[in-house]
């Protein structure tokens, strides 16, 4: 295959570029705990200055898959739970890929900025607003969770302007961003407890030491 069929497979969302795999704990939101199946696809041009995974990146830093070999790949962990994210996964037509996971059985969770138009279909979307590249109108009637990262204190205004847009039964989540936990966690402690709609998210699987 030549560089032009490649590229229109990758328009077409049949070929994505895949950073890593595994099958691990979901560390992170409402299904925290629970065993998944995540696939980091590769990709990002929101650039969050404390991103965790900087190295995701680049797209063409990371090997294209077809999505039948990334189905082929899900089905190594015996959880139904498959979280697709990135780098950003909503820079591609993700229609092929969830169709694909859908075939096989999966229950499909995406982790999003929301930044770009969303595309496949999702039993579970966590939307985590980001300043640089606020999310598409859309996702704030879909999401199922909204998992703000306070990174200062002038994150739970942001925070509250995304809460006021959400759905009602949309799950409502802080995450102090890694490198601040210290400082930030207590303001996170206090500010749950004068506000209890919210929920503490921690990173658990940085705890834990898993993937
Ligand atoms: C690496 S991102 C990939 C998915 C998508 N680009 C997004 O930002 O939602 C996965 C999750 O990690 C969160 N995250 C990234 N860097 C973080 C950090 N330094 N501390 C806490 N959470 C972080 C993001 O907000 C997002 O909820
Ligand atoms: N265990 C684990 N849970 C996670 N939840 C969200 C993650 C992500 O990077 O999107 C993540 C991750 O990288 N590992
Ligand atoms: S949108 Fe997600 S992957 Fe992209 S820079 Fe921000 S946290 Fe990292
Ligand atoms: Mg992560």
């Amino acid at each position: 295959m030549n560089r032009l069929q490649q590229k229109d497979l990758v328009v077409k969302g049949q070929l994505l570029p895949v950073m890593e795999h595994f099958y691990t704990i979901q560390g992170e939101g409402y299904q925290s705990g629970k065993a998944a199946y995540f696939v980091r696809l590769g990709g990002c041009t929101v650039g969050c200055h404390w991103c965790d995974v900087k190295d995701s990146w680049e797209a063409s830093d990371h090997p294209l898959m077809d999505v039948e070999e990334i189905g082929k790949l899900t089905l190594n962990g015996k959880a139904d739970l498959v979280v697709i994210t990135g780098g950003e996964p909503v820079t591609y037509n993700l229609d092929p890929l969830t169709k694909q996971l859908k075939s096989l059985n999966k229950y499909l969770a995406m982790e999003t900025s929301g930044a770009f138009p969303l595309t496949g279909e999702w039993d579970w979307i966590c939307l985590s607003p980001k300043k640089n590249k606020p999310p598409q109108e859309e996702f704030y009637q879909l999401a199922h969770e909204l998992k703000v990262i306070i990174f200062n204190k002038d994150d739970f205004k942001w925070a509250e302007q995304h809460r006021a847009r959400v759905n009602a039964d949309c799950k409502l989540y802080l995450q102090v961003e890694w490198s601040k936990s210290d400082s930030m966690m207590p303001f996170v402690v206090e500010y749950v407890k004068n506000n209890p709609e919210w929920t503490i998210s921690v990173q658990s699987h940085k705890y834990i030491d898993v993937p």
